[in-house]
């Protein structure tokens, strides 16, 4: 398992469309990406193994963590990590079913009480948001910084920040306690997959600034 700290990369299927997926998901973990989610809401269930399996071999040539979204059984079929909203089902039943080692995280919006449950259940990470406005998902409810403070206070698992974040943004959310960024449009939305490994870059080295 990669370290939970760093850059978080979600795809996108509008922004990966038309075989970009694989070669600006290679882009960003060349950048230092460490955790990719795949984030597909169709029910092509064909394709999404055949982009799932793909994406799975891809981090691990790279040392990195595959992360599905919202389907167990996808995760269960590759033996890759989970990643559960709170309408996705639970997280303690993805545990028991995906085991002690797997990366399991969990949606918790801007309450801690949610992340005091999540925890409870066993997640490895616990997520928080939105800060921005996002281009994603605009309607998701909004979180403060300032949470992100309070909760890396009170839990020992990794917290990660979520919605809207972007490269000049970013920091101000590492600052308050974020070991993961999770980024999907200041990432995604480049025109080249050149471009996206030079943001993957930027981004990485936010956690490891010169001192
Ligand atoms: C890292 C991370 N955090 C939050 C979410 C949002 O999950 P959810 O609320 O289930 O919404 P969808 O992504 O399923 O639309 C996430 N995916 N990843
Ligand atoms: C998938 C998702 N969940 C959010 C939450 O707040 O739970 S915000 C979000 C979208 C993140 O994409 P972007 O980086 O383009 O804003
Ligand atoms: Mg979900």
């Amino acid at each position: 398992m990669s370290s939970l700290r760093g850059l978080y990369a979600i795809t996108d299927s509008l922004l990966l469309a038309e075989g970009r997926l694989i070669p600006y998901v290679d882009a960003a973990l060349k950048g230092g990406a460490r955790l990719i989610q795949y984030r597909d809401k169709s029910h092509d269930g064909a394709r999404r193994w055949d982009e799932a399996q793909a994406l799975s071999e891809l981090c691990t040539r790279h040392g990195a963590d595959l992360i599905i979204n919202d389907d167990l059984d996808l995760a269960v079929r590759l033996g890759v990590g989970l990643h559960l909203g709170q309408e996705d089902g639970s997280l303690a039943e993805a545990r028991k079913q995906l085991g002690q080692a797997a990366i399991v995280g969990g949606t918790c919006h801007a309450q801690l009480a949610l992340a005091e449950r999540a925890v409870q259940e066993g997640a490895s990470y616990i997520a928080f948001g939105r800060f921005f406005n996002s281009n994603t998902k605009p309607d998701a409810p909004a979180a403060t910084p300032e949470l992100l403070t309070e909760a890396q206070r009170r839990f020992t698992v990794p917290v990660c920040a979520i919605g809207g974040i972007t490269l000049g943004n970013a920091a101000s959310l590492i600052e308050r306690g974020a070991s993961l960024i999770a980024v999907i449009h200041a990432l995604f939305s480049a025109p080249s997959a050149e471009e996206v490994e030079r943001r993957a870059q930027a981004f990485s080295a936010l956690f490891n600034p010169i001192l």
